[in-house]
Parts: C-alpha cells; structure tokens; sequence
C-alpha cells in the first residue's frame, strides 16, 4: 500500500517536474543576484576563450571575481577588464591539473579574499591527436585537467558551501560529453568523466537535502574560441548550424545559470539529440552522426593541428 502511495505521489511530482521545465523553455525565470558571490572561474585567461566572457559577465553583475589560469598575463589581461567593469578582481597563476597546486592556491584564496560561493570549471584542453599517435603525458593531461581538476577545485570549496548551505558549482562540459566522436578520444573520455561526476555531486546534494548549493552542467557544442578550429559538419549544414559565437554562448549559459537551470545544452535542438540517443538503437546514433558529418567532423581539426605542430 505505502508503495501505492509513494507511487502516485511520485507519478504527480514527475508532472510537476516535466510542467515546471515546459514552463522555463517558454518564459525564462528572474536571474537570481550575485552581488555578494565571490566566483572563481578557472581557465580565465584566454583571450578569445569562455573564461573570460563568464568572468566580464560576472563583473558586471557586480560578483567579486577570482580568476585562475596557468597563463599569468593572459589571466592579468582578464582581470583589468573586469576591474574596468567595476568589480573586485583576484587573479592566481595556478595549474589546475596539479592536486597540490589547487589545493595551495585555493588556501590563499580563502586567505586573501573569502569563501568561494560560485564556482565555474571551465578550464580545458585537447591532446589533438588520435588515442594511437598521442603521447602517454598528452592523454594524461586531458583527463587530470578536464576531469581530475573539478575533484580538487570541488574538494577545496564544496565544504563550506555545504557548511553554510549557500553556493553554486558550475561545470563547463560540452556536447563532447554527452556524445562522442573519432579522433578526440581523450577529450571524450574526460568530458563523459566530468559529466559524471557532476551528476553525482548533483545527486549527492539532493540527498542530503542541501538545496541551497545549486549545480548546473553547460553543454555547448562548436564555439569559436580556437580550441576546436578546423572542427567541421557537414557543408550543407553550415548555414543552419555554424559555430556559436563566444559571446552568445556565454550570454545563453549566463542566463541558465543564475536561473539555476540544471542542464544547458547550447543550442537547444541538442535537447533532441540527447532524448534520441537514449532512445535509439547505438545504429541509428552512427546512422545519424554521419548524416550530419559529426562521425569525422575532427578530421580537419586533427589536420591543422598536424600541419601547426610540424611548423612549429
Ligand atoms: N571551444 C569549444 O568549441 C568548446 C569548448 N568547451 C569547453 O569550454 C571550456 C573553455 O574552452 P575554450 O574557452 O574554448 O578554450 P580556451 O583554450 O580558449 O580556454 C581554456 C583556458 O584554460 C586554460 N588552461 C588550460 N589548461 C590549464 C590548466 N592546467 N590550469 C589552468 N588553466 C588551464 C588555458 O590556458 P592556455 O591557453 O595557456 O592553455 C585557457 O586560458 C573548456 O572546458 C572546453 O573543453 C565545450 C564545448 C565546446
Ligand atoms: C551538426 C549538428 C550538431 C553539431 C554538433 C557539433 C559540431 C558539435 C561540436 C562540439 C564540440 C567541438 C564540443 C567540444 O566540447 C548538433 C548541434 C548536435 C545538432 C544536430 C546537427
């Protein structure tokens, strides 16, 4: 019987759910303040990148931003254009692959600034080279600072968010984390990581009933920051899906997160592709990805980065 009861009230909150989400798609809730937030964003310096866009978007919604990148004068250009905005800057020379270099960063953090209430893992890096003719160092890299990073940096934060049931982990995934494709095998498998391990830091905050510490996973597909340049579809489809500008994808993940959306895939129609593949036959996702020319959309990718490395 109790498990009848459970049943329907389950079935219930489900609808619930499945309304409440109908409803944000259409009309987009208030974004919530981040005045008082101190935001760490890793992997800032980038000039062209996501890090800095997150963090000039931060500034100018008045959070006190701490700025990490293993690229000091990259992550100083940063931290003056979010001074020019107007907010506080902390910038940190730290490499997020290295456990102990977090973990001694983030203690001058605490120190010298205050507790970390926003945290966006955005820093990331391709081998650019197929599983077979990458290095064992290269594989390496990706996975501790696509995936291992995001343990460290959430070790040394999450308690005292926890603590005082008050924050919001962010994790910058990407399509490549909910789909895979040849040639990136590394990046795959980190990302397809990452997203594991915010579902289950997800799952963990939700059991223990901490509903004050918000997280929310940031899938965007092909952005022109440089990391992916050559990365192509198929030609027919670069009219309807060109690569998304920095900017717009930033502005699109900005507003999902201080909605504290759960999940952003940019842009929406990934949505489908993510209902399909659990859906569909494993056929039909080969079937579908070399309809639309993701099956080898690194190809060229793999190939500048071949000609660049010779050169270099
Ligand atoms: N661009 C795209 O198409 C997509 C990107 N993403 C993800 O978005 C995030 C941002 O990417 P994007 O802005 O394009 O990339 P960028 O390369 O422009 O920016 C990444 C930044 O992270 C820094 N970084 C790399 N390794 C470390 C490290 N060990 N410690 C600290 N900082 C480090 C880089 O420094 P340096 O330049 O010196 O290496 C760089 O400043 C990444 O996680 C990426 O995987 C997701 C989907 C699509
Ligand atoms: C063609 C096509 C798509 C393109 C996907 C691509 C090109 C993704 C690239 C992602 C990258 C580079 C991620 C890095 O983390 C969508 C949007 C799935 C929708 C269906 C059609």
């Amino acid at each position: 019987m109790g498990v009848l009861v459970d049943f329907v009230l389950l079935t219930a909150k489900v609808v619930g759910c499945i309304i409440q989400a109908l409803v944000r798609w259409i009309k987009k809730p208030p974004e919530k303040t981040v005045t008082n937030e101190i935001c760490l964003i890793t992997g800032a310096a980038s000039a062209k990148g996501l890090g800095r866009l997150f963090a000039l978007e931060f500034a100018q919604r008045g959070a006190t931003l701490v700025l990490w990148d293993i690229d000091a004068d990259g992550n100083e250009k940063t931290a003056v254009q979010v001074m020019e905005r107007g907010a506080k800057v902390y910038a940190y020379t730290c490499d997020v692959s290295q456990r102990q270099d977090v973990y001694k960063t983030a203690e001058r953090v605490r120190q010298e600034v205050g507790d970390v209430t926003v945290l966006v893992n955005n820093a990331g890096v391709v081998a650019g080279k197929p599983i077979l003719q990458c290095s064992d160092e290269l594989l390496e890299r990706t996975m501790k600072t696509n995936c291992h990073a995001h343990f460290w940096t959430v070790k040394a934060f999450l308690p005292k968010m926890m603590e005082m049931n008050h924050g919001h982990i962010v994790t910058i995934a990407g399509y490549f984390g909910l789909f895979a494709t040849a040639c990136v095998e590394d990046y795959c498998a980190s990302k397809f990581a990452v997203v594991g391990f915010h579902e289950a830091l997800s799952h963990q905050l939700r059991a223990k009933q901490i509903n004050g510490v918000k997280t929310t996973l940031v899938c965007p597909c092909l952005v022109k920051t440089g990391m992916f340049t050559g990365c192509r579809v198929r030609r027919e489809l670069d009219a309807l899906l060109s690569p998304l500008k920095p900017e717009d994808c930033v502005k699109t993940a900005m507003k999902g997160i201080l909605s504290n959306q759960a999940i952003i895939c940019i842009p929406r129609v990934m949505y489908f592709a993510v209902v399909s593949k659990h859906l569909f036959p494993w056929d039909v996702q080969v079937l579908a990805h070399k309809f639309l020319g993701i099956d080898k959309c690194m190809y060229p990718f793999i190939r500048q980065r071949e000609s660049k490395n010779a050169t270099t």
